[in-house]
This record gives C-alpha cells, structure tokens and sequence, in this order.
C-alpha cells in the first residue's frame, strides 16, 4: 500500500501531478467503435457532441489479426478528431495479451494528449493498476504530456471481484469500474451463454396453492419472477466506488435489437448508482442518455423537497410522505447531476429549465 504522503505524488519524474478528486464529467453512454472497421470509424467525427464518451476499442470483437488496424486507426482518429464536449478514452488489450505493451507504448506519445480515460480489461487485484499506472507515468513524463490519463477498470473476472474495493483505490488515477458480464460469467462458470442482461431460467416461483383436502397443487401455472443475475456484483462495485470517491457503470447489453430490456437493464444500474453504461451500437446512446439522465419528474420532486426542507434538517410532510435529512440528501443527488448533464446538453437544460416548482 502506497502511504498517504505518497499516494499523488507522481510516479515518474516529468509525470502531471495526480488529480485530487475524480471530475464529474458525463458519461451516460460509453460508446464503443472499432477504430480499424472503416464505416465505424467514419462515423465518428459526427458523433462527436451526441455521445458522453466515444471509445475506441482495441481488445474483444477486434479480430487477432486486425490489432494493429485498429490501433494505427485510433492513432489517426485520436490526431484528427476535434472532441469537444465529448470525451475520448480507449479500451486497451489485457495485460497478458502480446498486444498491450505496444498499446500502451503508441498510444500515450501519438495521443496521450487527447486522451481522457484508457479502460483495462480483465482487472485481478491491484497490482494491475499499479503497472499501468507507473508506465503510464513514465510515458506521459517522456512525451510531456501535461494532464494526467485516467484509467477505468472492468470488473469481469471472480478475483476482481473478490478484491475491488482494492482495485478501486489503487490510484489517484481510478476513474471507475465497469461491470463487464460476459467475461465474468465465463470466468465464474456461469451457465449463461449471453453479453449481459437477465436469464429467463434464473427465477423465483410462486408457491403452489394449498388444495381444500390437504397437500399442494404442482401442476397448475404459477406465477415466476425473473430475477438479477448481476445484482450482487453490482452492488459490490458501487459500493466500492461510491467509497473512493469514483464512478461506476454497468457494460454491455448485447441484445441489440431488444432495446426494452436494454433499457431496464440500463435503468436498474441508473437506480442502482451507476452514472453510466456502454453503447455497442449506436441504438443504444439514445437508451443511455435517456436513463441515465434524471426525469424531469425526477428533478421536480427533488427540486420541491430541497425547497420544503429548508436548511435540509428536520422533518416535514410533503404529498402525505415523511422528508428529512436522508431524503433531502437524495434529492440533492438527483438535483446535481441534473446540473452537471444539462451543462453539456443544452436540450436536456431546457427541460429542467422549463420546470415549475409549485
Ligand atoms: C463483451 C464486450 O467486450 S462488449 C464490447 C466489445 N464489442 C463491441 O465493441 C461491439 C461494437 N459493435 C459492433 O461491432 C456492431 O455494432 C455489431 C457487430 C454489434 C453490429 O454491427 P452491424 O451488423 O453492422 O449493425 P447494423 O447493420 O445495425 O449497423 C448499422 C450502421 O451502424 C454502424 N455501426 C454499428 N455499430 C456501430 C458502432 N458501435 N459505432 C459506430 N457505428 C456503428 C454500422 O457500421 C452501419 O453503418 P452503415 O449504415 O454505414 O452500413
Ligand atoms: O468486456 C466486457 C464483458 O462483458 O466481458
Ligand atoms: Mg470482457
């Protein structure tokens, strides 16, 4: 464990001093392109402004032999693309791959500037971070790069989970941690066989009814109920976040065309704590932006508690319901990242502009 006198200094001489507190920057959508496939990557000037995050990705749906496409094409598109508003970040290979050194050793002199987050797949324990983050350190000093690169780890390994609090605080640099399922449930040995979202075989069933002489009815139809196969692990990482003062997101939905689960599954995380998730197809920005955006209702709500609660102590009435100080901290929540969003997106700033608290 690295001592508080230690923990920002920076890691190499020349390095940017680590930032202090992780900024609140949207992120709703984390939207993934190929940087190698050339229809993806011509769409991405225009994006730019419509998305919270654009990523490119260079580990898993990059073929083997694609790797070095992809790289040279975020290479280009990291030098030629004006981001804006828009944050850009990457996907590097994992750390056992060949791939990663010669990742990480191009990207951060030919566009460490540009880049905002780089995201390391397959996280185990915090010994990963500290790699990242020394070499980072040592690169940044040596191309002179002025502003410290974040990095995001993902959550799909069991060790990473079992060691995420630790993950989380290994550096001045964490971001936040997505929940990457699909490798999860391979490496747990899940029986799944999907990129995220439900399973209709992981249910609850309703307790057969009692029959008049005695004994049950097995046979008649009976409620189920879907359950979560990711809420241990999501509470864990928002937990673990929300304790380091990071940020945490839900992954992939890989059912693209089924945008109403998508949009639950994005909206549970949103309740859950997440601020965001990723976007695998441009479908899915719009979901994102749409759930992880508080509701005017929402914000309404929020707005009239902050109101009626005053100094934010005691306890009132409001719509028959008991407010107090737990409440009215929610509230603030809710108000605060509607300012931080509407900062960015001036139709969203219209909404909540336009609210009228009675
Ligand atoms: C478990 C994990 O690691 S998840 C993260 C890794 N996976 C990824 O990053 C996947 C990224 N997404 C993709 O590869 C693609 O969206 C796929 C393969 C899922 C679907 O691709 P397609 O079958 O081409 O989808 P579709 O036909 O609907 O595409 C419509 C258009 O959107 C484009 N498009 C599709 N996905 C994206 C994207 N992520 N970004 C930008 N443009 C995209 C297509 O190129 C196509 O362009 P065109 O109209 O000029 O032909
Ligand atoms: O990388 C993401 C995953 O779900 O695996
Ligand atoms: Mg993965």
């Amino acid at each position: 464990m690295r001592t508080a006198k230690d923990f920002f200094a920076p890691l190499a001489v020349g390095a940017p001093a680590p930032v202090r507190e992780i900024p609140a920057r949207p992120s709703r959508a984390i939207h993934f392109f190929d940087p190698g496939n050339p229809k993806m990557a011509a769409k991405v000037p225009d994006m730019v402004g419509t998305v919270d995050v654009l990523l490119g990705n260079l580990e898993d749906a990059v073929k083997a032999e694609n790797k070095e496409i992809s790289r040279e094409g975020l290479v280009k598109i990291g030098r030629d693309v004006d981001f804006g508003p828009t944050q850009f970040w990457t996907r590097i290979n994992s750390l056992d791959s060949p791939w990663v050194l010669d990742d990480l050793t191009t990207l951060v002199p030919a566009i460490g500037d540009k880049l905002d987050v780089i995201m390391v797949p397959k996280v185990q324990g915090a010994e990963d971070i500290h790699y990242v983050d020394r070499l980072l350190a040592q690169l940044e000093a040596k191309a002179g790069i002025t502003k410290p690169i974040l990095i995001h780890a993902i959550l799909e390994t069991a060790r990473g989970v079992a060691n995420v609090e630790e993950i989380c605080g290994a550096s001045p640099r964490m971001q936040g941690i997505s929940l990457g399922p699909a490798d999860l449930a391979a490496d747990r040995r899940m029986k799944t066989t999907r990129v995220g979202g439900g399973h209709p075989g992981y249910l609850v069933r309703q307790d057969a009814p009692a029959l008049a002489e005695g004994g049950y009815d097995f046979t008649g139809q009976r409620a189920i109920f879907q359950q979560d196969l990711w809420h241990y692990t999501m509470a864990r990482m928002v937990d673990a976040c929300a304790m380091h003062g990071i940020y945490a997101y839900y992954g992939p939905f890989g059912d693209i065309k089924d945008t109403v689960a998508c949009e639950d599954q994005f909206r549970n995380a949103f309740l859950m704590g997440c601020v965001g998730a990723w976007s695998l197809h441009p479908v899915q920005i719009k979901i994102a932006n749409k759930v992880f955006s508080p509701s005017v209702e929402d914000v309404k709500h929020a707005r009239r508690v902050i109101a009626a609660m005053g100094d934010g102590t005691g306890a009132v009435m409001l719509d028959g319901k008991m407010e107090d100080d737990a409440s009215v901290k929610q509230c603030k929540v809710m108000v605060d990242l509607a300012e931080e969003l509407a900062a960015n997106d001036p139709e969203l700033k219209a909404k909540y502009d336009a609210i009228v608290v009675d």
